[in-house]
């Protein structure tokens, strides 16, 4: 592979300083900082090189250190170069949404534009673009869905793939599809090249000219992708902002959470100023270790607590993950709890030091059995790398890796693509709504295996998404398409359209999208279990939620709470904390429903509810979960009816201790049992009646 030296720099900055005791003077010396950071990170030294390859090359593979300036410069460059004349936009996907957000921000201030201007972001449910928006950041999975509106994607002139190596479902489905709309829009291959005098039409009727592509990480196998696309040229950027000193463990930690708070004791007490960030696996770890830290910290001397814990999780509403960019206070210390989303692309400011367990919370799915594993594996070497990178961003920094260097030999060098450990049912949706009708044949980087396929669309075929062919030919499944949800959530909503309890089923479905709706904290677990005993519904979980979320509702009702946003939260924190309810879960789950109503809206449908008729909207659960169904068995476990898996009741559902006949069920997991959580009691008979295809004679069991 090529590599790119340092050589000269190419930005400039104004020389023409204003007066220092002029009002502009302060703003002039943030711009002219960020001029000259801009001027010395290292890919600044290459702009004129690599535009020169993107120019001579429809696809561009390009590899360098994290924290060099690819994210936030090349998009900048390439603006520069007038890939953005004519309307047209630079694309840049990023596989997270925080990424997304925290670097247009950063880069619209750079380019010193007003967010939403120039330079934009765009992810689901909060677009920030405008008309005159260049560069957009977005989710790879909001472009896929730009694409079912745009099959050519024509307002792109170049479109970035950042961070392919973390190689999610979204980013390879994008990565297959990018290369049919670029062959798309080459003109066939003349004597001149492909890339020249190529006019088609896009789907408005504007001229739409050949879209190059950019592939790019910090960790990536190059090669894969160079294959992938027919030997694809690969760049390097060398050379890394700040050095990141990488320390290990002499020996291995047995307990992975107590190594973590100690290092970060540690961290606070010795080591100079700078904030730390620490990778852990999942919303209740980061919750645990949230309580241990401010326990800890009342052991301290009065001057030795200014520690401040703050978290970063996906089900955090964004505001909430934006605290932990703010500045710490003044002689405050931040630590920031976070999962892997905070692993990539983006920079925290004040960070310098990285606390690496090495694990990873890692999805996996065995579709014969239907059944999802969420479990805690050791994180790639492409993650360790990304990890230690988010350190040494703003100056060198420190990477504490929790293990023995002897260990992080052994890691694997790449995560396993998630198309291979996932249920695709919602992704071939997704393709088949873009008109991409042989999933089998379909063009992956890396195939998913045909047990998997051909499970999701036998899936899709039940659900109604899908024809008995596999066409995706009805409204229902175009309507399914459409909503930003898994298609058997979908579907459920389409269903209590028609069952009159729409508002319901808005309801379960928000709060089925969070991680766990209530709060259990393990010296509580008494009073935490008495406390849900009010909310506990004898026909199950889903009513529970209901009456959880209605009951903090009319809280709010009661109090007629007006005023800010803040406001509100505080007041809500109090019930949630006396109610033992998880109040950031409840929060994002409110978020979550005013989001998907707001499509359902959109989709003609008017939001209704069923009142106290609890049957009706057992029945619309049944009716939507026929697939999640189990049976009672005579020594009390239960069987899966689709699977014929033993199952076992979740010690969390309210419905452990009272085993009733047959329920429906949203999630299978396999744990230290196989597990069936989120039940509803139904009548058996209800699934021959509402899920007649599927449950033909009148006896499921
Ligand atoms: N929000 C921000 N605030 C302050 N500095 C920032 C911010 N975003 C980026 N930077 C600075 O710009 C540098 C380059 O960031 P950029 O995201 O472009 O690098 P990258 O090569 O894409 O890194 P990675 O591979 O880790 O995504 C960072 O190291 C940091 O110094």
């Amino acid at each position: 592979m090529p590599s790119m030296a340092q050589g000269g720099l190419n930005s400039s900055v104004q020389n023409n300083k204003p007066n220092p005791k002029s009002p502009t003077a302060s703003l002039f010396s943030i711009r002219q900082k960020i001029a000259q950071h801009r001027k010395s990170l290292p890919i600044a030294s290459v702009e004129k090189r690599l535009i020169e390859e993107v120019q001579k090359n429809d696809i561009l593979i390009i590899v360098g250190e994290t924290g060099s300036g690819k994210t936030t410069q090349l998009p900048q460059f390439l603006y520069n170069a007038g890939f953005c004349q004519e309307g047209k936009m630079v694309g840049i996907t990023q596989p997270r949404r925080i990424a997304a957000v925290t670097v247009a921000k950063r880069v619209a201030e750079e380019c010193d534009v007003e967010l939403g201007q120039r330079v934009g972001y765009s992810i689901r449910f909060d677009d920030t673009t405008s008309t005159s928006t260049r560069l957009k950041y977005m989710t790879d999975g909001l472009l896929l869905r730009e694409a079912l509106l745009d099959p050519h994607l024509s307002r792109y002139s170049v479109i970035i793939v950042d961070e392919a190596h973390e190689r999610t479902v979204h980013t390879d489905v994008l990565l297959a599809l990018l290369k049919k709309v670029q062959r798309a829009r080459l003109k066939p291959v003349g004597e001149n090249g492909p890339q020249q005098n190529s006019v088609l039409r896009g789907c408005q009727g504007r001229k739409i000219s050949p879209l190059k592509l950019i592939i790019m990480s910090a960790s990536l196998d190059a090669r894969v992708f160079s294959e992938y696309f027919g030997g694809a040229k690969a760049v390097h950027v060398e050379g890394r902002q700040h050095p990141v000193d990488i320390l290990y463990t002499a020996h291995p930690e047995s307990d992975y959470i107590d190594a973590a708070l100690v290092t970060i004791f540690q961290i606070h007490l010795e080591e100079k100023v700078g904030d730390i960030l620490v990778f852990l696996t999942g919303q209740d770890e980061i919750e645990s270790v949230e309580r241990l830290v401010q326990e800890r910290l009342q052991h301290l001397p009065e001057d030795k607590r200014k520690l401040l814990p703050l978290t970063i999780f996906s089900a955090l509403p964004s505001e909430q993950q934006m605290q932990a960019f703010a500045p710490a206070p003044t002689g405050f210390r931040k630590v920031i709890l976070a999962t892997n989303i905070a692993e990539t692309s983006i920079t925290i400011p004040g960070i310098r030091y990285v606390i690496d367990p090495g694990f990873v919370k890692a999805r996996s799915y065995n579709p014969s059995k239907g059944m999802e594993s969420l479990d805690v594996v050791p994180a790639s070497k492409a993650q360790t790398l990304q990890r230690s990178g988010r350190a040494g961003r703003e100056g060198p920094g420190k990477c504490f890796r929790l293990y023995p260097e002897r260990e992080f030999e052994k890691l694997e060098d790449s995560t396993k693509p998630e198309i291979k450990r996932c249920n695709l049912s919602n992704v071939i949706l997704q393709l088949k709504a873009l008109g991409i009708d042989d999933i089998i044949g379909f063009d992956f980087i890396d195939k998913p295996s045909r047990g998997s396929i051909v499970k999701a669309l036998e899936e899709l075929r039940l659900l109604g998404a899908l024809t008995d062919e596999c066409k995706l030919e009805n409204p229902v499944g175009y309507q399914m398409s459409r909503l930003p949800l898994d298609p058997v959530y979908s579907r459920a909503l389409i269903l209590a359209n028609q069952m009159n309890c729409l508002e319901e089923m808005l309801i379960t479905v928000a709060v089925l999208t969070v991680e766990s709706i209530f709060y259990d904290p393990r010296e509580k677990r008494e009073e935490a279990r008495a406390s849900r005993n009010h909310f506990a519904s004898v026909e199950g979980d889903h009513l529970t939620y209901l009456s959880v979320y209605r009951e903090s509702d009319e809280f709010l009702e009661k109090r007629k709470v007006a005023g800010s946003e803040n406001k509100i939260d505080k007041i809500m924190k109090k019930w949630c904390k006396d109610n033992f309810v998880n109040s950031r879960s409840l929060k994002h789950a409110r978020d979550t429903y005013r989001q998907i109503r707001e499509h359902v809206e959109q989709m003609g449908f008017t939001v209704s509810s069923c009142g106290n008729d609890m049957l009706e909207f057992r029945r619309c659960l049944a009716a939507s979960f026929f697939l999640k169904a189990a049976q009672r068995q005579l020594d009390g476990t239960y069987r899966a009816l689709e699977s014929g898996e033993i199952v076992h009741i979740h010690p969390t559902s309210v419905l452990f201790r009272s085993k009733p006949e047959c329920v429906i069920f949203n999630e299978l997991m396999q744990t230290s049992k196989k597990y069936i959580k989120n039940l509803t009691i139904i009548d058996p008979l209800w699934l021959t009646e509402l899920a007649p295809h599927h449950y033909k004679s009148a006896e499921p069991v």
